[in-house]
């Protein structure tokens, strides 16, 4: 299919001068057409300029195309949620009201509950509940504008609950149109049965299960939740230095609740992204910013829990490319909803409107090694392009907690229009 966006308030291209995730000022350079086009055909971008300049250097491509009427509205790039914690069984509101009540996240987790507790209900959970429950939020990011999500594993914490989960998102990698990105994160927590011999299940993880994934390929990075009482920076950094052996790229769970020298680790293992940093330390933020580690941020995760939120604002102003996702997980952030978190990073992080779109699309895309491929609108890169039903890109952080998608190409197909899903993906057809 060939289709051509016109008539748009803003296009924001994202297009820069190099290949790579954006720093300081680079940040805030969206880089807009004003009343721009977008042509696309299959599943790439053509060209992206005026209407007239388009006509005049594609007029077979654009007299056959598909017209799309974008006047009023903004045009951007899809959105990328670089990290989730996609595949699930349960829920857990009753720990939001026992964290309501005044119990920490730590304290429920310690006494066999939050990561632990959706480990059970993962480890009962069928392969078809999961992948049935898991299309629906897929349909949900995408309604959301989000055309590409990052899935961990990590609610299995045993060899046959990784895999089920791992192969979910890989048969949603091929049946539902977002794109999901995988990553193993056996490390997430240690299982009951390895309380009293954590280091065995340390073992485990290197000698078992990194090389079952990488054999199997079931996931492109390997994350550890490097934390005070769950694994060590001694532990973390042997499971990704063993990872990085089989080919799977660092992430880490970095400084969420307790200082711990977690974003120093992940500069120090080359990294390419640690993820939440709330107390990561001067000299951490210091060394991302010289490895070129992407900083993952998560404000809806420190709104969720009621902590203070990372310090997006010197990271950016030191020199640390910065992205910003949704954490989507049943415990501390059971959110899809990018836009809010955007408002978030706004309010709470001292970023700038400008920032936080980079943050969300061509920065995201990096943080999950995808920057050659989505994340700005330029000619070659993937059609995965949003309309919001907006007149300019602040009214997109200022009309706050609501979702103005529009439209949603995907893989050069119009998979939302007039902001309601294709009728194809609303059921899962397992
Ligand atoms: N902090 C560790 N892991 C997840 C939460 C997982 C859960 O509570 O189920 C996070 O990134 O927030
Ligand atoms: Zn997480």
């Amino acid at each position: 299919m060939t289709l051509l966006i016109n008539d748009a308030n803003q296009v924001i291209t994202f297009q820069a001068e190099h290949n790579k995730p954006r720093t300081r000022q680079e940040m805030r350079a969206l880089n807009i057409i004003v009343g721009g086009s977008v042509l696309i055909d299959e599943d790439r971008i053509v060209a992206v300029g005026t209407k007239e300049s388009l006509q005049t250097l594609y007029p077979e491509l654009v007299a056959k195309a598909k017209t799309i009427d974008a006047t009023g509205k903004v045009v951007m790039p899809g959105l990328v949620d670089a990290h989730t914690h996609l595949v699930f069984g349960g829920t857990r509101e009753n720990e939001f009201q026992m964290r309501l009540n005044g119990a920490t996240y730590m304290d429920i987790m310690n006494a066999g509950g939050g990561i632990h507790a959706t480990t059970k209900k993962t480890r009962e959970a069928s392969f078809e509940h999961l992948y049935e429950k898991t299309y629906k939020h897929l349909n949900d990011f995408l309604k959301h504008g989000i055309t590409t999500v990052e899935a961990k594993s990590g609610y299995g914490l045993d060899w046959n609950t990784e895999e089920k989960q791992l192969q979910v998102a890989k048969k949603l990698q091929e049946n539902h149109v977002v794109d999901v990105v995988s990553t193993f994160m056996g490390a997430h927590a240690v299982p009951a049965e390895f309380k009293e011999n954590p280091d065995a299940f340390v073992d485990l993880i290197i000698n078992e299960m990194i090389p079952k994934v990488a054999k199997e390929k079931l996931a492109e990075f390997n994350d550890v939740f490097c934390e005070k009482g769950v694994f060590t920076p001694e532990q973390s950094r042997k499971i990704l230095l063993a990872g990085k052996e089989y080919g799977l790229i660092p992430k880490i769970h970095a400084d969420e609740i307790e200082p711990y020298e977690g974003a120093e680790l992940a500069a120090e293992v080359g990294a390419i992204s640690a993820e939440h940093l709330l107390v990561a330390s001067d000299k951490g933020i210091r060394d991302m910013a010289e490895a070129g580690t992407v900083a993952v941020l998560l404000p809806g995760t420190a709104f969720f829990l009621k902590a203070d939120s990372a310090r997006g604002r010197l990271m950016i102003d030191e020199g640390v490319p910065v992205a910003i996702s949704t954490d989507f997980n049943p415990g501390s952030s059971p959110t899809i909803s990018l836009p809010f978190i955007m408002n978030l990073a706004c309010m709470n992080m001292g970023m700038t409107m400008e920032e936080v779109l980079t943050a969300t699309t061509i920065n995201a895309a990096y943080a999950i090694n995808r920057g050659q491929e989505i994340g700005s609108l330029e000619a070659g890169k993937k059609a995965d392009v949003l309309i919001l039903d907006v007149a300019n890109y602040q009214q997109l952080q200022y009309f706050y907690g609501m979702n103005h998608t529009h439209t949603v190409i995907k893989n050069g197909q119009i998979v939302v229009a007039d902001g309601v899903l294709n009728s194809g993906l609303q059921e899962s057809a397992y």
